[in-house]
């Protein structure tokens, strides 16, 4: 299949438990959730999002016709280095591109795959860290992963009801925006002991 690519970039992981991490980030282009048109925000499932996902006309970004040349990208960007690497699947949605034949090219070039999903999609088999993050309203149908990261705060969404579905490590990040969403995200974290409070530590540090 032909993958559309917004961007494609080398950084460090701002979000979640892998805060810190060198990796290649793979921006997918579109969203089943918002169209990413400013004037649909106020009436789409997802209103907060950060994130421009529209097109291919990013950095790296492209139409890719096969999952080989994607691959081969993300191993350009990560450079020669063999050990520890790491690619950031998102988007957008990117279970609405991520197959298996990307999944296994991704793999025959040594790299682990971590996945940012809204989890309205099933997961594609095969990756190796997936991080969910629900958005109030919406039929989340992968309720588990190893990371599940809850932008704060959403009404409608119960922290207490997410405790309940399959995932290791909860994450609570303050959605950026809105004031107040860094003490909100603080209580929930001092108040619920197994929420651990995640930064968007690229924003902090003025990375991409
Ligand atoms: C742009 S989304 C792309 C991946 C996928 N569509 C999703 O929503 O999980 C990447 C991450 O940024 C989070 N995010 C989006 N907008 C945000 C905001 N305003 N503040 C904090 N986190 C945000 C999302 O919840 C998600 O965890
Ligand atoms: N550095 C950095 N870390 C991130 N973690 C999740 C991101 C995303 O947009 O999915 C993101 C991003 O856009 N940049
Ligand atoms: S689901 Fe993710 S990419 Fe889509 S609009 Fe929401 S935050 Fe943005
Ligand atoms: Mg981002």
């Amino acid at each position: 299949m032909t993958y559309a690519v917004k961007e494609c970039f080398l950084t460090l992981q701002g979000e979640g438990v892998q805060t810190g991490s060198r990796a290649v980030f793979l921006r997918f282009a579109g969203c089943n959730l918002w169209s990413g048109r400013e004037a649909d925000r106020a009436s789409a499932q997802c209103r907060f999002c950060d994130t421009d996902f529209v097109g291919t006309n990013g950095v790296n970004g492209g139409k890719f016709a096969t999952a080989d040349a994607l691959a081969d990208q993300v191993e350009a960007l990560w450079g020669e280095k063999l050990d520890r690497r790491l690619v950031v699947v998102t988007g957008g949605e990117p279970m609405l591109q991520l197959d298996a034949a990307l999944v296994d090219a991704l793999h025959a070039k040594g790299f682990r795959i971590a996945v940012e999903s809204n989890g309205t999609l099933p997961a594609t088999a095969g990756i190796d860290w997936l991080c969910i993050s629900p958005k109030a309203g919406t039929d989340v149908v992968q309720r588990a992963g190893d990371e599940l990261k809850l932008v704060w705060p959403q009404e409608g969404i119960d922290p207490a009801e997410l405790e309940g579905w399959d995932f290791p490590n909860l994450l609570v990040q303050p959605m950026d925006g809105p004031a107040g969403s860094v003490e909100a995200s603080i209580s929930l974290a001092m108040e619920r002991p197994r929420w651990r409070l995640s930064l968007q530590a690229h924003k902090v540090v003025g990375l991409a």
